[in-house]
């Protein structure tokens, strides 16, 4: 193991070599040092302003995910349009493109790949295994730098890890000590990776990438930096919330909106901890109940919550009635919640709505996450989707679209998650429902122009250099925004062709 001071001469000269504008200067904003929640971390060693890059990391290995449920795409761009993918004549991995298999990124694979002894005709071979396999293989294409800073980073032991790469020698015959290397990578990937945001709105598969700076962030579910990606699978790290001198950087490595059972459980699954953190070990999650379940007395309007928040086992008690549920009944209402959800495949947004409207408060409280969830894909979708443009939409789905995106904010707000991603999301298709009633009915614009505008801002400042924000929203802040000095009726004019 690599001491403090040799990571960050390591983690400097990455950063440095990566000749981002100000990384030097962002750099010198925190330290590498012992962690208060565990081993190494990301330290602060001045006060940090909410918005502030905090350093830009490069990627040392991208490729697509290794779980099995994920979808298989070309592996060098990661479309996933099945009718144009095809496999390698000669290593089998899936393609889109004559200049995808022309790239450097294939060649590379290519070469380690066609080099093993094959066990199995190569078109037998099981491409999406391949490409599970594929960002682990990927080490063995970087230079002896690359592997020593990837080896200083925290691997994942157990059977688990490394799984699929024991499945792909029934297929290759892989020399001993890249087999080994190449079980080592999938271990550091489980335990660092991160998933790359695609572009809005763009159809490919999700990949992975180890960004070895990242990696040095510690888990809290309420984070205090957000990570975004540019065009170059560039990560660009930034504070949402004031950050004083000495506190560490936090990343969150589960669903924000997950409630506290769902979080856990998950960080226990995929990184091996029970996460302690406050949010954690409060029952009402900040108030926002995201994991409250309805009393199982049927007389009773009011909501269960676990005991001891921070024991998996707890009993879930009444928060009027008193009633204490054992775990074992609560493990089993929440895996038929999750079937019945899983189970309804929602064909169109129609149909999503209406179980929405007339269902799901039958069995669910109105905080509960997986009403938030649904809450979130209406927004989404509302104004977005062929069949619901904003021209289309009716007046009760705008003020429908309109009471959701405040009701999410207020729980994102009350969960002090400061200005996510997400947050700027729904401030974006808050000040989008407010522009298009405004749009309808011209004479609403004075009562709603200060929100449309403040919404538009606030989006602006968090969503701007992200490549998963709507690719309308500069434009919209530049004609519906504060400082546009257009007449109102040319403001909208930008939306009567959305
Ligand atoms: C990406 S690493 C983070 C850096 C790590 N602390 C190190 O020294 O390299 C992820 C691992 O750090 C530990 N970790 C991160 N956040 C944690 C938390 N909130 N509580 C306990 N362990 C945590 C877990 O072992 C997890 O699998």
């Amino acid at each position: 193991m690599l001491s403090l001071k040799q990571l960050s001469i390591i983690v400097k000269d990455h950063l440095n070599q990566n000749t981002q504008l100000h990384n030097q200067e962002q750099s010198n904003k925190w330290t590498i040092g012992q962690s208060g929640i565990s081993g190494r971390g990301l330290i602060a060693v001045e006060d940090i302003r909410s918005g502030e890059v905090l350093f830009v990391d490069h990627p040392i290995i991208v490729g697509p995910r290794s779980s099995t449920n994920v979808q298989t795409g070309c592996t060098v761009c990661g479309k996933n349009d099945s009718e144009i993918l095809f496999q390698c004549d000669n290593c089998c991995l899936l393609l889109c493109s004559h200049q995808c298999q022309s790239s450097k990124t294939h060649s590379d694979d290519c070469i380690i790949i066609s080099g093993w002894g094959n066990k199995v005709p190569i078109e037998n071979v099981n491409d999406t295994l391949l490409s599970r396999c594929l960002a682990p293989i990927r080490i063995l294409s970087l230079n002896t730098d690359q592997q020593k800073f990837m080896n200083a980073l925290q691997a994942h032991a157990g059977p688990q890890h490394g799984s699929e790469i024991r499945e792909l020698t029934e297929y290759f015959d892989i020399p001993a000590d890249e087999e080994e290397l190449i079980t080592i990578a999938a271990c550091i990937l489980d335990a660092n990776a991160f998933e790359i945001g695609n572009p809005y709105g763009r159809k490919t598969v999700s990949r992975r990438g180890l960004y070895p700076v990242s990696s040095l962030m510690n888990h809290n579910c309420v984070p205090n930096t957000k990570h975004t990606f540019n065009e170059d699978n560039h990560m660009i790290v930034k504070a949402v919330k004031p950050i004083p001198a000495g506190t560490e950087l936090t990343t969150c490595y589960s669903g924000v909106l997950w409630g506290t059972p769902a979080r856990r459980l998950h960080l226990f699954k995929t990184k091996h901890f029970w996460c302690k953190c406050e949010r954690c070990s409060d029952p009402t999650e900040r108030g926002t109940f995201l994991a409250a379940l309805k009393c199982f007395e049927s007389s009773c309007p009011s909501a269960l919550l676990p005991v001891e928040p921070l024991n998996p086992n707890s009993a879930w008690c009444c928060l009027s009635c008193k009633l204490k549920v054992p775990n074992s009944n609560i493990s089993a209402i929440q895996s038929a919640l999750g079937s019945l959800i899983g189970s309804l495949n929602f064909k169109n947004i129609s149909e999503l709505e209406k179980f929405y409207l007339d269902r799901v408060f039958k069995y669910i409280p109105r905080s509960n996450q997986i009403v938030v969830d649904l809450q979130c894909r209406i927004v989404f979708e509302f104004g977005e989707i062929d069949g619901c443009r904003w021209h289309e939409l009716s007046e009760s789905r705008l003020e429908l679209k309109e009471g959701l995106c405040r009701n999410i904010l207020t729980t994102v707000t009350a969960l002090g998650l400061g200005d996510i991603h997400l947050r700027g999301l729904l401030l974006y298709h808050l000040h989008a429902t407010l522009a298009e009633k405004a749009r309808r009915t011209p004479e609403l614009y004075e009562e709603l122009k200060a929100e449309i505008e403040d919404t538009i801002q606030q989006a602006y400042d968090i969503l701007q250099g992200n490549i998963a924000s709507p690719p309308d929203l500069k434009l919209r802040y530049q004609y519906l925004g504060p400082g546009s000095q257009r007449p109102h009726e040319e403001r909208f004019f930008i939306l009567t062709h959305s």
